[in-house]
């Protein structure tokens, strides 16, 4: 563990499969309070790198760290339960973690009010659009209160317009909370957009091949997007992207 506001740390770690390297020598941190975006072409090794950083998977060689047992895993699809409303699906991690009835209702009331999605509460999944399903698998991780959010590619699958407003929704709940995040995507605009620092991995094996800081404060507006300068620091991004792939 690198300091004392160390979220997670990875050391030269490498993670092979059948001998065959998926990830080299990467060492990276996430820090309290701190927002790392990881770009990189397909097959790279990102969703290997979350895995690794939440003990569902184990390096071949390097070490992982984690200062916090708090971490929330947010994926591409939202994968809520089709049969519980948004309200049953929002509860459902608090409930598990053995929470009492009142205080599980409690949480789950201000999560999806959080998230702006308070009058659905008694819908169902199939019942939201795209956007809203992410919203909702949001607020079930925001009900535990991590520390540290692992996102990989939370928003994908969605329309460019939904996608830029989650965006938005998600810096708000960031600077509101506070929690350390480790983002996978593929996109080289939100990277910049949501984030304190943005590291480019390589293709197969993936390895950081570059960093960059992100100088824009806290809280950002969407019209940050439209400035030469965050323009301009896209453009470095994207070509340090293009040479790593
Ligand atoms: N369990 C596994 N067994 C064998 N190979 C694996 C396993 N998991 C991942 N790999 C390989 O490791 C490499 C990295 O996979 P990973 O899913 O981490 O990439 P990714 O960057 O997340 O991909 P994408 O951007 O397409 O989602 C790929 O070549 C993949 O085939």
């Amino acid at each position: 563990m690198k300091g004392a506001g160390t979220l997670l740390s990875f050391t030269d770690v490498t993670r092979r499969f059948g001998g065959v390297p998926a990830l080299e020598a990467v060492t990276l941190t996430v820090g309290r309070g701190e927002f790392v975006s990881v770009v990189g072409p397909s097959g790279c090794g990102k969703s290997t790198l979350l895995r690794l950083a939440s003990g569902l998977d184990v390096a071949s060689s390097g070490a992982v760290e984690t200062a916090t047992d708090e971490v929330a895993y947010v994926f591409q699809d939202a994968t809520l339960m089709p049969w519980r409303t948004v309200r049953r699906n929002v509860e459902l991690l608090a409930e598990l973690s053995g929470a009492g009835r009142g205080d599980v209702r409690e949480r789950a009331r201000a999560a999806l009010e959080s998230v702006g999605l308070a009058e659905f509460a008694g819908h169902l999944p199939r019942q939201l659009s795209g956007g809203m399903r992410m919203r909702a698998s949001l607020a079930r991780a925001l009900v535990m209160k991590p520390a540290l959010f692992l996102f990989d590619e939370p928003f994908g699958a969605l329309d460019e317009i939904t996608r830029t407003r989650l965006n938005l929704q998600l810096l708000d709940l960031f600077v509101e909370r506070g929690f350390g995040a480790l983002f996978v995507t593929h996109s080289v605009e939100e990277s910049v957009f949501l984030s304190g620092r943005v590291v480019v991995m390589s293709a197969r094996p993936g390895r950081i091949t570059a960093e960059f800081a992100v100088p824009f404060p806290y809280p950002r507006p969407a019209a940050l997007r439209y400035t030469a300068e965050f323009a301009e620091l896209a453009g470095k991004v994207a070509a340090a992207l293009e040479e790593a792939s």
